[in-house]
């Protein structure tokens, strides 16, 4: 861990200030697209318009003979794709791949300039995010970026979650982290080939009563994660995300999974197929109705404190600051989102 005094300071002469603030845009959902797939690179103007943040996939699912085509791609997308200022990510190989280091050299070097993020694979501690750290310093310098890139750390492995804490306030580059339930099922040994969601297995039954049946109900099995990742992200002052859930056809599993999360305090999740973008934008903004009773909130308490009732609900300090949450929440997303605009009556 780096001191106090020298955590805002540049880690390669020549290297941008790293930023004090993480910026807070819309970020619902992370739209994975494998840039090695021309068809898909010929539609990234379009998925720019729809997504929140476009990442670009270089890590797994994406085939080793097909490594250099995906990077290759992703130069051609940061050269000449108009993104309209849609955010644009990638995701590097894991940091023991033969990969990585020419992900990382060549990206920064070519295109440095309009990536916004480096999302890194099973980060497992704080030593992982201090590689990074100071080799993107070191390119940065090289290249004479004007401004550092950030890095968002997948929690996917066992050592990753117990150092969750100390990987989010690792560099002022951290911007986020995501949970990687796929990965960090392998890792745990748990038994489970899903990617995210729940399990039908993962219950708890209720006391024996006779010889009535005795109804269980299921737990979720990222729960623990979860709240851990959202506090350690939050206390540090970055984002919290949900990964990705794999089974495409399962809309309104997916639509849980992503609830779940939000009302936890993720700010958004993963979309690794086109209809998970809907969901991601239905389930990450606001119910209108909740922004509308959180603006009512806000004009019976004008100076924030005391007690005060609202439709036979108390409101006080703290419900003043769970309604600022959701009212600051739906005036970002309305600025970019017309129709969400006039859904928030504005
Ligand atoms: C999952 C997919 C392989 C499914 O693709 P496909 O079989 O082509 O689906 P469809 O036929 O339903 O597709 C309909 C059209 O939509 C286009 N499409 C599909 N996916 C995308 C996309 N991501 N972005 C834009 N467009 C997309 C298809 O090309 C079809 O178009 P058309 O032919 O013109 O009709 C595929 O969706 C996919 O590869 N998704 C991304 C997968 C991915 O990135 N996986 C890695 C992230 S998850 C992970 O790594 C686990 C994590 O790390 C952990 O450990 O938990
Ligand atoms: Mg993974």
């Amino acid at each position: 861990m780096r001191s106090p005094r020298s955590f805002f300071a540049p880690l390669a002469v020549g290297a941008p200030a790293p930023v004090r603030e993480i910026p807070t845009t819309p970020s619902r959902m992370i739209h994975f697209f494998d840039p090695s797939n021309e068809k898909l690179r010929a539609r990234v103007p379009e998925m720019a318009r729809s997504a929140d943040i476009l990442l670009a996939n270089l890590e797994d699912a994406v085939a080793a003979d097909r490594k250099e085509a995906a990077r290759t791609g992703l130069v051609e997308v940061g050269r000449s794709a108009n993104l309209g200022g849609t955010p644009l990510w990638v995701r590097v190989n894991a940091l023991e791949s033969p990969w990585v280091l020419d992900d990382l050299v060549t990206l920064v070097t070519e295109i440095g300039d309009v990536l916004d993020v480096v999302m890194i694979p099973k980060v497992e501690g704080p030593w992982d995010i201090a590689y990074v750290d100071r080799l993107l310093a070191q390119l940065e310098a090289r290249a004479e970026l004007q401004r550092p890139i950030l890095v968002h750390a997948i929690l996917e492995t066992a050592a990753g979650v117990a150092n969750v804490e100390e990987i989010a306030v690792a560099s002022p580059r951290m911007q986020g982290i995501s949970l990687g339930p796929a990965d960090l099922a392998a890792s745990r040994r748990m038994k489970t080939t899903r990617v995210g969601g729940g399990h039908p297995g993962y219950l708890v039954m209720a006391d024996p009563d006779g010889d009535i049946a005795r109804p269980s109900y299921q737990q979720d099995l990222w729960h623990y994660t979860l709240a851990r990742m959202v506090d350690a992200c939050t206390a540090a002052g970055i984002f919290p995300y949900y990964g990705p859930f794999g089974d495409i056809r399962d809309e309104p599993g997916c639509e849980a999974q992503f609830r779940a999360a939000y009302l936890m305090g993720c700010v958004g999740a993963w979309s690794l197929h086109p209809v998970q973008i809907a969901i991601a934008k239905r389930v990450f903004s606001p119910d209108p109705e909740e922004v509308r009773f959180a603006r009512r909130v806000l004009e019976a308490i004008p100076d924030g404190s005391g007690v005060h009732m609202l439709d036979g609900k108390m409101q006080d300090d703290a419900t003043y600051k769970q309604a600022r949450v959701l009212v600051d929440l739906a005036d970002m997303l309305a600025r970019k989102d017309p129709e969400l605009a006039e859904a928030y009556g504005q």
